[in-house]
C-alpha cells in the first residue's frame, strides 16, 4: 500500500521560531518595522537601489546565522520515511532545503540568489551573500554590475507586483491535484495568488490541516485547525 502523497504549504510562520522575523506579526514582523512599498516593489528598486539592495543583503546576512528547527526536521524525517513531499512555500530562505527536503518550491523566489535586470544572468558564488555587510539595518549598498551586459543585479525574489515565477506555480497547482493530504504551516493567507491555494485543494476534494498559534484567514477554509506552533505541530505529525 503506497504511503500517502503529502503537500506542504508554508509561510513565514514556518520559519519564525529559528528566528527568521515574519512579516505580519506586531512587533517582529517585517512589515511593521520596514515599508513594503519602499522595500520590496520594482518601483522601489528603480527608485532606490543601493536602498533596496542594501536591505536584501542584511537579510541574507541573518539568514546565514539561523538554522532550521524541529519542524522543518520533522518535514524531512516524513520524506525519509518513503512519503512523496513537495514543499511548496512563500518563504525566501533555504530552511526547507537545509533540513533535507528534496522538493521545494519557492513562489516567491530566493533570498540567496540574484540575477541581473536585463539579461538575466546569475552569477557563482553570488553577489548576494559574498563578504556579508556589516549587518547595521538600512545600511546602503550598490548593487552589483552584470558581467554579461553591464545590467544591475536584484534579488531573486518576487516584489508586491510581479508576477509569480511560471513553472513555480503551475508546479504546486499541479501537486496539488496529484497529492492525497496538504498541510498548511505558518501563513496568515493574505498575500495572493499564494493564499488561494488551500481553497484550491479543498476544492479538488483533498483533506486540508493548518498548523498555526493564531487563527488566519485561510482557517474558516480548512478540514481541521491545530492551533499550536510548527515545531510542535509538524513533530505531532511524526507519532
Ligand atoms: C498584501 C496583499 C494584499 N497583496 C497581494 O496579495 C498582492 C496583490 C494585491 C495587491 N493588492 C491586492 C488587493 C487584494 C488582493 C491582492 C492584492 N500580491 C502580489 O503583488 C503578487 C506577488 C506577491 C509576492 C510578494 N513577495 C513576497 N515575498 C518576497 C519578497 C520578500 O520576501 O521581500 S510576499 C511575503 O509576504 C508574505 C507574508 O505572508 P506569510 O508568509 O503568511 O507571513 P505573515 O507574517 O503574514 O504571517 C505569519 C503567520 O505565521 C503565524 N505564526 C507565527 N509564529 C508561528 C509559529 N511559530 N508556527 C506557526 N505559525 C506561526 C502567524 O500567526 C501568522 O498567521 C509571504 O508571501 C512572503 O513571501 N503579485 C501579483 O499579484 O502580481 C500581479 C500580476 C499578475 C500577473 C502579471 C503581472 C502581475
Ligand atoms: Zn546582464
Amino acid at each position: 500500500m503506497d504511503k500517502p502523497h503529502l503537500v506542504f504549504l508554508t509561510g513565514a510562520g514556518m520559519s519564525a521560531e529559528s528566528g527568521v522575523p515574519t512579516f505580519r506579526d506586531a512587533l517582529t514582523g517585517l512589515w511593521s518595522r520596514f515599508d513594503a512599498e519602499a522595500l520590496a516593489t520594482p518601483a522601489a528598486f528603480r527608485r532606490d537601489p543601493e536602498l533596496v539592495w542594501g536591505w536584501y543583503r542584511w537579510r541574507a546576512a541573518q539568514l546565514l546565522d539561523v538554522q532550521p528547527h524541529a519542524g522543518h526536521d520533522a518535514i524531512a524525517t516524513i520524506e525519509r520515511r518513503g512519503f512523496k513531499v513537495d514543499v511548496i512555500t512563500q518563504n525566501v530562505d533555504d530552511l526547507h532545503e537545509r533540513a533535507g527536503n528534496r522538493n521545494v518550491v519557492h513562489l516567491h523566489g530566493k533570498l540567496l540568489r540574484s540575477r541581473c535586470i536585463d539579461c538575466g544572468a546569475r552569477r557563482d558564488p553570488d553577489p548576494i551573500t559574498l563578504d556579508p555587510p556589516s549587518s547595521r539595518e538600512g545600511e546602503r549598498e550598490a548593487p552589483p554590475r552584470c558581467e554579461v551586459c553591464g545590467g544591475q543585479f536584484r534579488p531573486d525574489v518576487v516584489w508586491f507586483g510581479e508576477a509569480l515565477p511560471q513553472a513555480e506555480w503551475e508546479y504546486a497547482q499541479d501537486a496539488l491535484a496529484r497529492c492525497d493530504r496538504v498541510i498548511v504551516v505558518g501563513t496568515s493567507g493574505l498575500v495572493q495568488p499564494a493564499a488561494s491555494l488551500p481553497s484550491l485543494a479543498r476544492a479538488l476534494g483533498k483533506p486540508v490541516l493548518e498548523i498555526n498559534p493564531q487563527p488566519s484567514a485561510i482557517t474558516p477554509e480548512v478540514d481541521a485547525f491545530w492551533a499550536l506552533p510548527a515545531s510542535t505541530g509538524l513533530t505531532r505529525l511524526l507519532d
